[in-house]
């Protein structure tokens, strides 16, 4: 997830060296960026979780990290001199001219690489069920969330350095893409080696050959899903919850730019603290979520924060454009993405059954990816409308478009209210501590 993360962003901080060597808009670079979701919201996601449960974590980890690969190879291969003047690419190029022939083709590679990468996070996520039920669960995945971070910190730090490989006269969009696909190769190597130890973790729990649960999954149990109250209710608050994180990453440098009247420079090195936070302080709340539990009640918070910031953003900000309030923000709103994933992924497991489990992570990353998908274009056209004249990129009014990811805030702390009301009604568990002797937490299965 490390390799992958960085795959998926590095590209974001050479916008402009895109622009000008490739020849790729700002829309051009926007229509790009979005294929990463393309096919897992067309369903792709569904059949992912099918193939996980079916065949296991073994299996689909060694596919979607080969997925992964082949689809940045073919964005490789788009942005490179081999493919540039081509026969294929004058053709690519010959079409919606908006778009040019490189990146036609380095979208479709994204798409796949997105594919692999949404099919690797559920399959890990799945992984680390297994190997830690009942143990420090929290804490593997909340340490795996922070490898990603660090991931995404390290990429934006070392892309635009990388793109200067050759001399900073010639610099180049191919080396850094280049260093994340031989990474990716790695990446699935390393994984090919977990499949080994997969096998001697089942070889020691007595399961079967190729089996990773006693009970086998059935087609039926995704259509139980759909009609699971739960379901919807923790799918709906991670769609709104990541809806107004994700995008905001790429919205954020330049709110805080107009806002405080600075460079993208300064804006960006403020916006940095953020996956910074999370990544400091995801471990040690997933550490806590093991050992105190809380998990229903730290939604509820990270929810309560995500609100407060981005009203501070909308209404505060551009009434007091100050450096440290945006920074103080900022690190809270770091908080506030370290408690709702630290909370939200191992709470899964705890309501879900392991035999359904991938379909049920995969389902929660659909409904997810549509809003990372959508929020980004209602969001751009918000700034629009309310930018309507406005020709300098640093003088936007951010007010309405945050107001909209205080509104997502809002409604995902209504769903982040209702699970701990139903968790005190039921005793699903969600505030307990994962570790514990006997494993006594209500299911779905359960659900009434
Ligand atoms: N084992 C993975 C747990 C989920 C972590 C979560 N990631 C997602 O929700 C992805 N579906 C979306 C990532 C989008 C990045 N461009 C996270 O908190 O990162």
């Amino acid at each position: 997830m490390f390799f992958g993360y960085m795959f998926v962003d590095v590209m974001s901080p050479l916008q402009s060296l895109v622009n000008t060597k490739l020849g790729w808009s700002p829309e051009a670079f926007g229509y790009y960026a979005g294929a990463e979701y393309m096919l897992n919201v067309f369903g792709f996601l569904i059949l992912a979780g099918i193939i996980l449960d079916k065949m296991g974590v073994r299996f689909t980890g060694t596919l979607s990290a080969s997925v992964m690969f082949i689809g940045a190879c073919i964005k490789l291969y788009a942005i490179s001199s081999l493919f540039a003047g081509s026969a294929f690419d004058q053709w690519l190029s010959s079409w919606w001219v908006e778009m040019p022939g490189s990146a036609k083709l380095a979208a479709f590679g994204f798409t796949i690489f997105g594919c692999g990468c949404e099919m690797a996070g559920i399959t890990v996520s799945k992984a680390i069920a297994k190997w830690f039920e009942g143990k420090e669960m929290a804490l593997a995945m909340g340490v795996e969330m922070a490898i990603a971070r660090l991931g995404v910190f390290a990429v934006l730090s070392l892309s635009p350095r990388l793109a200067d490989w050759m001399g900073k006269n010639d610099p180049s969009v191919v080396p850094p893409v280049a260093f994340c696909t031989v990474l990716l190769l790695i990446g699935l190597i390393c994984y090919v080696v977990f499949t080994f130890m997969d096998t001697n973790l089942d070889k020691q729990l007595g399961a079967s050959a190729n089996g990773e649960g006693e009970e086998e999954f059935k087609l039926s149990d995704v259509g139980g899903l759909f009609k699971s109250r739960l379901f919807w209710i923790i799918a709906l608050l991670c769609v709104l919850y990541y809806s107004a994180i994700f995008p905001f990453q790429r919205f954020g440098t330049n709110m805080l730019q107009c806002n405080l009247h600075i460079s993208e420079t300064q804006a960006a090195d403020l916006l940095r603290w953020f996956p910074i936070g999370a990544l400091c302080l995801t471990p040690p709340l997933g550490y806590f979520l093991d050992r105190v539990g809380r998990g229903a009640t730290m939604l509820m918070i990270g929810s309560l924060l995500l609100i407060c910031c981005h009203l501070i953003f909308a209404l505060a900000l551009p009434a007091f454009p100050s450096q440290g309030l945006a920074l103080a923000t900022i690190i809270v709103l770091g908080i506030s993405f370290s408690l709702v994933p630290a909370a939200l992924w191992p709470s899964v497991p705890k309501v879900m059954d392991s035999r359904y489990l991938g379909s049920a992570y995969s389902l929660i990353f659909w409904v997810q990816n549509i809003g990372l998908f959508g929020i980004p274009i209602i969001f751009g056209a918000m700034l629009e409308a309310s930018n309507q004249g406005v020709t300098d990129p640093t003088q936007y009014d951010y007010t309405n478009p945050m107001l909209l990811f205080a509104g997502l805030g809002i409604v995902a702390l209504f769903f982040a209210i209702w699970l701990k009301v139903l968790d005190t009604r039921n005793g699903y568990g969600l505030d307990k501590p994962n570790i514990k002797s006997d494993n006594d937490a209500v299911r779905l299965d359960g659900e009434a």
